[in-house]
């Protein structure tokens, strides 16, 4: 019975009827349904009152469905986004201590709940359990940091001439939204929610119609934790749905992780009604091996870069540039240690490689290596489909992770983002020969530099042109440090104190005090010249 109950179920059970160490076992890969509404709005789940078409959502472990749902239409919209305005009344007059609270008593329970959540994500996601539960660990630090933030949201004080003074105070802006991607769904709920509620803004956010499932677990947990009702709404949909929040007269700024097609979409209907955006994009990122690499490193360094959640990762160092001298040997030591991936359940604790997303991703994924080997590439390793041996899992979409090398710039599959699986290996000789090639893409999320020369690494990451540089690691990203990209892959930022800025907006005082130049010279003295005559 325990195995098939709804998420909503589960949730309740998690906190009251079962022993802590029973339930998350029992969650196993190919047991899940969800038979609870996936809306959220006023607190509590709710069926969309309209519809713009009906969804799926899979287990990209086994290809079963585990929900279906309806996407919601305009008026559901409206009222998720007049909840919001209803909830900002209240939350927006707390002071920045109350929000801190609240937030922090959120983050304690991510952290109490953290298997149940992790697995949740595992489940509808396919990435292996292993690094869900980091997923779920940066989630609780990001509402704990921005709870720490949110009371020290302060202006400034102004001195001006004679004693006079004015000052600015930072504002919420209003009803968000937050657009997601299905790579981290609950990850990219918190880092776009957790600044935005801090600043004292309401949130509707629609995750992908793809992974709709785990934000449904946060939205209870704000709730639990005591924001208002209506405070953080869920609705569920793909491009009608996103299309009605973006054009929501109602919505003051929206938050959007995706792809690059989405995200000029995005903004052109931001610009109509100037709404500022954040846009959170795709990359095709450089990692640069230089000669003088602590190798075991490098190559660790590669894994990371490339292999995470299946490749399925924005900032992936997916051209990889590997110095002349150490080509062989770091080639030989990456297909090595690529082959010993561990594929399969992600839900079993050794496995590393879970399934891609869905079914027509991974032929997409496998029609890029087709298209290398045809432009001349050469597959080291894997790009072929991985069937499990364990039966349950047959009609999966796995697939083994794949190592290219004679690749050229000008190669598909160096120049677009394939998100999935797949590294490009290519050689350089010179530091200035390989920084013009790493900036010769019209991306610029992320980039990547091996080397012991420590010179060496600042000046290469001061030339790289995107948004992060990681020196001798990569794909480590806390959230105290911002995070987004140059060019096509976006502007704004996640994470860190500079977010705050992009949620809140700038009130001036001006003037006030005893200096008569301020307090009533400039304007008596217009007003009694005016009427003396003086003025024409
Ligand atoms: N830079 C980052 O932080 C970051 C993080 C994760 C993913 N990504 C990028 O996301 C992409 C993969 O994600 P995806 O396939 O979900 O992207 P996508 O652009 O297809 O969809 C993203 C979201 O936008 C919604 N959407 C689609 N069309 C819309 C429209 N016309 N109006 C409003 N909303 C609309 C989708 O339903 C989904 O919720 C990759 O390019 C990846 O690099 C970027
Ligand atoms: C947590 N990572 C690995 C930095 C990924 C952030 C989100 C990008 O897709």
């Amino acid at each position: 019975m325990f195995l098939r109950a709804g998420l909503a179920a589960l949730s309740t059970l998690s906190r009251t009827l079962r022993p802590a160490s029973a339930p998350i076992a029992a969650m196993s890969t190919g047991t899940f349904v969800v038979s609870q509404p996936l809306n959220y709005r006023g607190g509590a789940r709710v069926e969309p009152v309209d519809a713009s078409g009906t969804e799926k959502a899979f287990e990209p472990a086994t290809g079963r469905v585990i929900a279906t749902f309806t996407c919601s239409g305009e008026k559901e919209v409206n009222l998720a986004v007049q909840d919001a305005k209803a909830a900002f009344k209240i939350w927006s007059q707390k002071s920045g201590m109350e929000r801190c609270r609240i937030l922090l008593e959120a983050a304690r329970i991510i952290r109490e709940r953290k298997d149940e959540i992790a697995t949740v994500e595992t489940i509808n996601n396919g990435k292996s359990i292993f690094e869900a539960r980091w997923d779920i660990d940066t989630s609780w630090q990001c509402l704990e940091y921005y709870a720490g933030l949110a009371g020290s949201m302060a202006g400034e004080h102004i001195q001006l001439p004679g004693g006079s003074f004015g000052y600015t105070r930072r504002e919420p802006l209003g009803v968000c939204v937050g657009i997601g991607a299905w790579n981290y769904p609950f990850q990219i709920a918190c880092w776009k929610s957790a600044p935005a509620l801090a600043c004292g803004n309401a949130m509707v956010f629609k995750p992908s119609p793809f992974t709709p499932v785990s934000v449904l677990l946060l939205a209870e947990i704000y709730t639990e934790a005591g924001v208002p009702p209506g405070l953080f709404n869920v609705v569920q949909g793909g491009a009608a749905t996103g299309q009605f929040l973006c054009q929501h007269r109602d919505v003051a700024k929206v938050s959007f992780t995706g792809s690059v097609p989405t995200g000029s979409k995005i903004m052109e209907m931001s610009a109509k009604g100037i709404k500022p955006v954040t846009l959170e994009l795709g990359g095709k990122s450089p990692l640069i091996i230089f000669s003088d690499c602590d190798m075991k490193n490098a190559v660790k360094g590669a894994l990371m870069a490339n292999f995470l959640t299946q490749g399925e990762v924005c900032c992936n160092g997916t051209r990889v540039f590997v110095q002349k001298e150490i080509l062989d040997q770091f080639t030989e030591e990456v297909v090595k240690q690529t082959q010993r991936i561990k594929i399969g359940d992600p839900l079993l604790e050794d496995t590393r490689m879970g399934p891609l997303i869905n079914r027509p991703h991974l032929e997409r994924v496998l029609g890029f290596v087709k298209v290398a080997e045809e432009q001349g590439a050469k597959v080291l390793c894997g790009g072929d489909v991985f069937v499990p041996e364990d039966p349950k899992l047959k009609d999966g979409y796995y697939m083994r992770p794949c190592v290219l090398t004679n690749c050229r710039d000008d190669m598909t599959c160096v120049k677009e983002e394939i998100f999935g699986p797949v590294m490009s290996i290519l050689s350089f000789d010179t530091e200035a020969e390989v920084l013009e090639r790493a900036n010769d893409t019209t991306f610029g999320l992320a980039a990547g530099v091996f080397t012991r020369d420590i010179q060496r690494a600042h000046r290469v990451v001061a030339e790289l042109q995107a948004g992060m540089c990681f020196i001798n690691n990569y794909n480590v990203s806390p959230v105290e440090l911002p995070f987004g990209g140059y060019k096509k892959s976006g502007f704004g930022r996640e994470n860190g104190r500079v977010t705050i800025d992009q949620l809140s907006r700038l009130a001036v005082q001006p003037p006030a005090g005893s200096d008569p130049e301020y307090r009533s010279f400039r304007i008596g003295k217009w007003f009694s010249d005016a009427l003396n005559g003086s003025v024409s």
